[in-house]
């Protein structure tokens, strides 16, 4: 089953474009959905999950007409939204049998089989009994993993899953991710490059409500090769650069300032070349030096 979404687009009454023609091809496996905050990410996500209306486009998951049959679309739908409230007093336990029934799992017994699996898939078995209240930012994320996965869906859409963990529980969050089965759909929205870069066989950026770019990961860096050159400067020296230079990113490094620069060549006999990476590819496609190569272009439907 593949997700193929052509030209939709969405406009708030406010006047703000969230979407403009966002076309995409996704296949089975993870797709890393990348974009700033306000790209128009949780717009796509919300709207792929029946939760909210496209002013025009399509959308079509297999046969499924996803903006017409919302209700074939929730029967085969996995959603972890980005803000994910949850009923503090309830346990794991006792949310995902309710969930469960929701879904329409109504033998008890085969019900307990299919909560007691999710528990123990998600890590949180021994948890089962705690209140969600208590649970930890990592916990509850996986808790929504757990609820997501209830019925088997063929789309799982995850919306910022890792944002506000730290370092060990993401590692916990993406091993759970990357055992979820080959045959789903699964949409990885986020801000972090770093999650796409660990999980993401293919990709797309999203900016200003359009997609600037798909492909693998790895063939998009590759288009950079000896194009990102960098430096070391003053943090006084940065400002002065980077109206000289298209400088795509600056960060600390044991307290110096590297820079990033990216040019066909080298800028002058000061910077040494470096080999480009996922966030470079990022910040050159967000700053408009890398966009769609016509070879990785989702062809579109003919006839
Ligand atoms: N209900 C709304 N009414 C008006 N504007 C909205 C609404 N929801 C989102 N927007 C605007 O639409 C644009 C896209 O927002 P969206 O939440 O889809 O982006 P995002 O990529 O998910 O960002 P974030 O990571 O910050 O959630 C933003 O400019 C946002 O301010």
């Amino acid at each position: 089953m593949e997700l193929r979404i052509q030209n939709l687009s969405k406009r708030y009454p406010n006047g703000t474009q969230a979407l403009q023609d966002v076309t995409l091809t996704i296949k089975p496996g993870m797709f890393g959905l990348l974009g700033p905050n306000g790209a128009g990410k949780s717009t796509l996500m919300r709207t792929l999950a029946t939760l909210q209306e496209a002013d025009s486009g399509s959308a079509l998951l297999g046969d499924i007409d996803m903006l017409k049959d919302k209700d074939a679309v929730r029967r085969v739908l996995g959603y972890l939204p980005q803000d994910f409230g949850l009923y503090p007093k309830v346990t794991a336990e006792e949310l995902l049998n309710h969930l469960a029934t929701l879904k329409g799992i109504s033998n008890p017994f085969e019900r307990k089989k299919v909560v007691d699996a999710l528990l123990h898939q998600t890590n949180l078995h021994h948890a089962r009994r705690k209140q969600l209240g208590g649970f930890s930012g990592g916990m509850r994320q996986r808790f929504g993993i757990a609820q997501a996965l209830l019925g088997n869906p063929k789309l799982l859409i995850v919306d910022e899953p890792t944002a506000g963990l730290d370092p060990e529980e993401r590692v916990r969050f993406h091993n759970l991710l990357s055992e979820i089965g080959q045959d789903v759909i699964v949409i990885l929205s986020t801000h972090i490059v770093s999650d796409v870069r660990d999980l993401c066989p293919q990709m797309a950026v999203l900016n200003g409500g359009r997609v600037l770019l798909t492909g693998a990961p790895e063939d998009i860096i590759a288009r950079l090769e000896g194009r990102i050159w960098k430096k070391f400067v003053d943090k006084a020296e940065l400002a002065g650069l980077q109206s000289a230079l298209p400088v795509i990113s600056h960060r600390l490094l044991m307290g110096r300032t590297l820079v990033h620069v990216y040019s066909e060549s080298a800028p002058d006999g000061s910077f040494s070349p470096a080999v480009p990476d996922l966030e470079d590819a990022y910040f050159a496609t967000i700053k408009g030096h890398l966009a769609q190569d016509a070879a990785s272009a989702p062809r579109t439907a003919v006839g």
